[in-house]
């Protein structure tokens, strides 16, 4: 069997991605529009409308847009944008946030890819607050570390120039509003009921991310060792291809005294780790932003909803 699949947005970042992981597959055709129609409503239009699946590869606006052309009640939409991620009527593409997820996505004809920076955080939290470690009410903060493409093409030319202007060459704390875009999807998937106090960082390098939530030992519920917190991890994501629970205060790492932020980079892997003290835990979460990110989740949820191997043409 084979399936029609659009990619809206076919020439941006998390659009080319798809494309490449798509070019290996025998089960799907491929809907091309022109080069000087790739913003043609009408063409857009109707090739959303034949497909059996589009991805949205597009600025929040254009992805509302393309999800009111869309009247074939078989195209399913999944939308790489940040427009649907609370939005009622959209399945989180999440498969592995919690039981159920898969069947969630399965059903849904609407499919909401998540941020690259809360899928990392949603990942390392969701678990500790369904296991009642983690209060709903807790202050957490979050930092990400960040490559440019995250920025997608706009970025990813200013990151490009040559020579590189100083100011680019150092990383770059952003988001110091405090009302990053991910923030209500980052609420709304892992229960907690404040906002995360989150400080995105991006880095003069192309692509991989690692989000860290630390937490004092007495945030947690009364009793909480980093061996609980660390078996809630393992226990939630027993049995999940994509989603690595690293070995508790991970040797490999402490001996090397460096974390590495693009070692999941080219797969669709997500790496959690939990560094520890006696008083403290440092929960950390490692992906590439255009693999679990955007591109590689995005196919991991096409897979789910077709009910086709979940991991076919994943790493
Ligand atoms: N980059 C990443 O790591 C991630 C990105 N995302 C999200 O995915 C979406 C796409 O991001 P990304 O690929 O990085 O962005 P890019 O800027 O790299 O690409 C967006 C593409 O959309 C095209 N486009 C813009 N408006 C329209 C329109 N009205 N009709 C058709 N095409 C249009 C652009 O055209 P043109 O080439 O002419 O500019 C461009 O090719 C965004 O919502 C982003 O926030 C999500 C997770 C991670
Ligand atoms: C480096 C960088 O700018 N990253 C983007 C997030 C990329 C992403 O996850 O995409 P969405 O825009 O779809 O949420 C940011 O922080 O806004």
């Amino acid at each position: 069997m084979t399936f029609k699949v659009f990619v809206d947005g076919q020439e941006g970042t998390t659009g080319l991605r798809i494309h490449e992981y798509l070019a290996a597959r025998s089960d799907i055709e491929v809907l091309k529009i022109d080069a000087d129609k790739r913003k043609d409503p009408a063409e857009r239009s109707r090739l959303l409308n034949a497909a059996d699946v589009a991805f949205l590869c597009l600025p929040d606006a254009a992805s509302r847009e393309a999800a009111f052309m869309v009247n074939n009640p078989n195209t399913c939409l999944i939308d790489a944008s940040t427009a649907h991620r609370t939005a009622p009527g959209w399945a989180f593409g999440l498969p592995e946030l919690a039981r159920g997820q898969r069947g969630a996505i399965q059903a849904s004809k609407r499919i909401a890819n998540p941020g690259c920076h809360a899928s990392a955080f949603i990942l390392a939290v969701r678990p500790l607050v369904d296991a009642g470690l983690l209060p709903r009410d807790a202050a957490v903060t979050a930092t990400s570390i960040t490559g440019y493409s995250g920025g997608g093409k706009s970025m990813i030319a200013e990151y490009q120039q040559q020579p590189l202007p100083a100011h680019l060459q150092a990383p770059r704390p952003y988001g110091l509003g405090l009302k990053h875009k991910h923030l209500p999807e980052m609420m709304a998937h892992t229960g907690l009921a404040t906002p995360p106090v989150f400080m995105p960082i991006v880095s003069s390098f192309y692509k991989g991310l690692t989000v860290s939530v630390p937490l004092q030992l007495s945030q947690l519920a009364p009793g909480t060792t980093p061996e609980a917190v660390h078996a809630a991890l393992a226990a939630h994501y027993a049995g999940e291809r994509f989603i690595n629970v690293m070995p508790l205060r991970d040797a490999a790492t402490l001996e090397a005294g460096f974390f590495d932020v693009q070692a999941c980079n080219d797969t669709n892997r997500v790496d959690l780790f939990v560094f520890a003290s006696d008083t403290q835990v440092l929960v950390m979460s490692r992906l590439d932003n255009l693999g679990k990110g955007a591109s590689g989740a995005a196919v991991q949820a096409m897979n789910v909803h077709l009910g086709v191997e979940e991991t076919l043409g994943l790493v």
